[in-house]
């Protein structure tokens, strides 16, 4: 749609309520023990399993894919009846995409490129929209892009849009994540309107940080971004998607997520074309806790049965 400045300028954040919020959230049973073990699963099959580290090799990205592909011990899996449990994604620097794609042939799972310049975006703009091409080429068939945060410092919304909808078009079918690096935009009012704009543009996702600034994902942060994604559906009927990414790593930070999403934007966003968390390590403590989970179930049967 075009850049609806009236609309984006009308656009506030009440900063304190947002904040009261969500430090209730935490502390809310979000989520019954029972059926813990199920949203992780889910919380694994929404992950795109990451590493996005200047160290990264071919061995590194292959082992990445094959936790991917068998993202929890299969015995755990049957116990739980989640066979072929899968990570929503595999997200990678652009040299590692031809491994990435080559490691989980046979799969559904797709690959997500960073790209644009990530983390700064700053290198010269037609070499970032070159990045998009190249690793689309490379058949990464989700990329995420970073924005020009000065865009939004300075209030140039017009060529935050403009560079947005450039990008977008540079995808073709691939689809689009904004990274809005929300840490370095200095007020939520700033990530509410950042986010309006690229959705404007055309993003597919809008997501919160490259998980290289010093803040990254956060509970107000989440709140005012995807009450952003509820406005724009509610006026424009079009659905885009969350990622929350860069320190989430442990489980029960997860099930906090996953609540707020159900909360606010409803089932249907707890899908994999609709949300996703952007985690390196993540997966390691779920990993910990279903294992748990299910050997302590295990116990308590064999306690049951010995008498
Ligand atoms: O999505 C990308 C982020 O870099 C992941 O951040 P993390 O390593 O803190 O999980």
């Amino acid at each position: 749609m075009p850049l609806d400045l009236d609309w984006v300028m009308a656009v506030q954040a009440n900063t304190s309520a947002i904040e009261r919020r969500a430090q209730t959230l935490p502390g809310r049973r979000s989520v019954k023990k029972d059926y813990q073990a199920a949203w992780l699963c889910k919380a694994i099959s929404l992950m795109d399993l990451t590493t996005l580290s200047g160290d990264d090799s071919e061995g590194r990205v292959r082992r990445l894919c094959a936790k991917a592909r068998q993202p929890v011990a299969q015995p755990i899996l049957e116990a739980l009846g989640m066979e072929g449990l899968t990570t929503g994604a595999v997200c990678v620097y652009h040299d590692m995409v031809a491994t990435a794609v080559d490691a989980l042939q046979g799969t559904s799972i797709p690959v997500a490129a960073v790209s644009t310049g990530f983390p700064a975006g700053l290198s010269p703009f037609h070499l970032r929209i070159a990045e998009i091409g190249e690793s689309v080429a490379a058949g990464a068939q989700e990329i995420d892009i970073v924005i020009s945060r000065r865009h939004v410092l300075t209030g140039n919304w017009q060529a935050l849009y403009d560079e947005m909808k450039e990008m977008r078009a540079a995808c073709g079918d691939a689809h689009i994540k904004a990274i809005l690096a929300t840490g370095e935009l200095g007020t939520l009012r700033n990530v509410a309107r950042a986010s309006l704009v690229c959705m404007m543009a055309g993003a597919d996702f809008i997501k919160t940080s490259t998980g290289k600034e010093p803040i990254n994902a956060t509970l107000p942060v989440t709140l005012t971004m995807i009450r952003a994604i509820r406005d724009y559906q509610d006026r424009t009927g079009i659905k885009v998607g969350y990622k929350p990414a860069g320190g989430i790593s442990k489980a029960k930070d997860a099930l906090v997520y996953l609540s707020m999403i159900k909360d606010e934007l409803g089932d249907r966003w707890l899908q994999p074309d609709l949300f996703r968390f952007g985690a390196s390590s993540l997966l390691g403590d779920i990993e910990r806790q279903l294992e748990h989970h299910v050997t302590g179930a295990y116990s308590a049967q064999w306690r049951h049965a010995i008498g």
